[in-house]
């Protein structure tokens, strides 16, 4: 990314140990240690000016619950372009452009640092999509309390995909979506467990029939579970050959 060290991640928020515990812990803990990352928070209460510190106000037009003030949000995302220039300012929100895993990688290629503004309440006033927000994401179509999961959804798949990140113990490019394609079963130690064993193929050593007998398990739990995948990527001969095959041993 070019960035001294690391992409930047400023979380915007009124909770922030919410997200400082997710910083702190497992891949994302050691990338934050080896600087891969720099992740950080802005409690949005910081930035208020009266006496009671107030964050949101009631709406115009009436009706229920709170809707969060323009000017404390202004100022703290003013603070957070401060502290990394070339950032982009998003808004979690369940109108925003859906996030899969195409985006994770296109934030972590570009190596952007990211602001996330996560709201509480309502929402936030308009003026602050429209004054300082450069884009607005959803992680998916259902309502939460806070932005904040959503924060830490898209930084966690984001950072995984960075250099460093993962090292060899996986790798990002097998993942499952990587190629429109479920991920095939995983299975370890012990061999035999609640009377299921593991496929022998897997301790046969043979890694082409071992990659073979994985193309085909991802291929059916595809299949299976998320048969829309396939508009995405066109079945290849070789699938093709394989479901032929599993769906006529079914059928036996
Ligand atoms: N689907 C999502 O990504 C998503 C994002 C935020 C959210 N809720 C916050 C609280 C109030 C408003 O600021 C938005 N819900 C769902």
């Amino acid at each position: 990314t070019g960035i001294p060290n690391g992409m930047g991640f400023t979380v915007l928020t009124l909770f922030p140990e919410l997200i400082t515990s997710f910083f702190n812990h497992g891949i994302i803990g050691r990338a934050m240690e080896k600087k891969l990352i720099v992740g950080d928070t802005i409690n949005i209460r910081d930035f208020t000016l009266d006496r009671h510190k107030s964050v949101d106000d009631k709406p115009y037009g009436g009706g229920c619950g709170m809707v969060m003030t323009p000017e404390p949000l202004f100022r703290a995302i003013d603070e957070a372009r401060s502290r990394r220039g070339n950032a982009r300012v998003l808004l979690m929100s369940p109108q925003g452009k859906p996030f899969d895993q195409s985006r994770a990688r296109e934030f972590a290629a570009a190596g952007e640092n990211l602001i996330f503004v996560c709201g509480r309440y309502e929402g936030i006033d308009e003026r602050v999509y429209h004054g300082e927000v450069d884009e607005e994401i959803s992680i998916g179509d259902y309502v939460m309390t806070g932005g904040e999961l959503a924060a830490m959804v898209i930084v966690d798949a984001v950072t995984r995909l960075l250099p460093g990140v993962l090292g060899g113990e996986s790798s990002a490019e097998l993942d499952s979506f990587e190629n429109h394609r479920l991920e095939h079963a995983h299975y370890t130690r012990p061999f035999e467990f609640e009377g299921m064993t593991v496929p022998e193929v897997l301790l046969s050593g043979n890694h082409g029939e071992i990659e073979k007998w994985r193309r085909s398990s991802s291929l059916k739990r595809t299949f299976i579970k998320r048969p829309d995948l396939f508009h995405k990527e066109t079945l290849s001969a070789e699938e093709k050959a394989c479901l032929k095959i599993w769906c006529r041993e079914l059928e036996a």
